[in-house]
C-alpha cells in the first residue's frame, strides 16, 4: 500500500472539467488547455478531468482561463470543479509554492468577455462551527455585485467570468485563512452561453 505523507505547505488544488456543448468538444477542450500558460502550476490532464495545484492565485488564474478560452466563441460551456486546501497527503508539487504571485493569464482572461453564472458550495471540513463559517462567507459574497441568491445546498453568482472567479477565489482564500490548519473544499459549477433563461432574480 502506498504511504500517504503529509504536506507541509498550504498548497491549493482544483480538479475540474469543462464541457463545451458542441460536436467540436474535443478540439475546444484541447485548444483551451493549450492556450493557457500553466508554467506556474502543477497540472495533469486525463480523459476525465484536469488537476491543477500550486499557489491559490495561480490555481484560480488557470481555472478561470481554461473556462474562458473554452467559452469565448459562444458555445454553451460548463466548468465543474472542486477546489481543495489542506488535504492530508497533499505534498507532491510543493515546489510550485515558491513561484511569484504574478498571474500569467489575467490579461488574456480579462480581455475576453464571457458572462458566467455559478452555483458554489463551501465545505470547511472537520469544523464543528462549519455553518457559521459558511454563513460568514455568504455575507462576504453578498458584498460582491456577483451574489444573486442562495439556493438549496449552494449560492448563486452571476457576472463576468472575471468577477465570478474573483468572488470564488476571495471566499475560498478567506475560508482557508480562517481555518489555518484545516481542510477546506469548495465545489463550483460555472455556466456560460446557456440558451436557457437565467433564473437569477434576487430574492433579497
Ligand atoms: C479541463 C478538462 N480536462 C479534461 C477533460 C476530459 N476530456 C474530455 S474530452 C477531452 C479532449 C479529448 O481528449 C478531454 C481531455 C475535460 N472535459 N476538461
Amino acid at each position: 500500500m502506498n504511504q500517504v505523507s503529509c504536506g507541509t505547505s498550504r498548497i491549493v488544488g482544483v480538479r475540474f472539467a469543462v464541457y463545451p456543448m458542441s460536436d467540436q468538444f474535443a478540439d475546444i477542450i484541447k485548444s483551451a488547455l493549450k492556450q493557457v500558460d500553466t508554467s506556474k502550476v502543477w497540472m495533469q490532464t486525463d480523459d476525465i478531468t484536469t488537476c491543477v495545484r500550486g499557489r491559490s492565485e495561480h490555481v484560480f488564474d488557470v481555472a478561470e482561463a481554461v473556462f474562458v478560452q473554452a467559452a469565448k466563441n459562444g458555445t454553451h460551456t460548463v466548468f465543474n470543479g472542486t477546489f481543495s486546501i489542506g488535504c492530508p497527503g497533499d505534498s507532491e508539487g510543493d515546489t510550485y509554492m515558491s513561484e511569484d504571485g504574478v498571474r500569467l493569464n489575467k490579461e488574456a482572461s480579462s480581455q475576453t468577455e464571457v458572462e458566467a453564472s455559478t452555483h458554489f458550495a463551501l465545505y470547511p471540513m472537520n469544523n464543528p462551527d462549519y455553518m457559521q463559517v459558511i454563513a460568514d462567507q455568504v455575507e462576504t459574497a453578498k458584498e460582491h455585485s456577483t451574489f444573486t441568491k442562495g439556493v438549496h445546498y449552494a449560492s448563486r453568482l452571476d457576472g463576468s467570468a472575471n468577477d465570478v472567479f474573483g468572488t470564488l477565489e476571495e471566499i475560498f482564500v478567506d475560508t482557508a485563512q480562517s481555518s489555518s490548519h484545516g481542510h477546506v473544499t469548495m465545489t463550483a459549477t460555472v455556466s456560460a452561453n446557456s440558451p436557457s433563461q437565467k433564473d437569477n432574480k434576487r430574492n433579497d
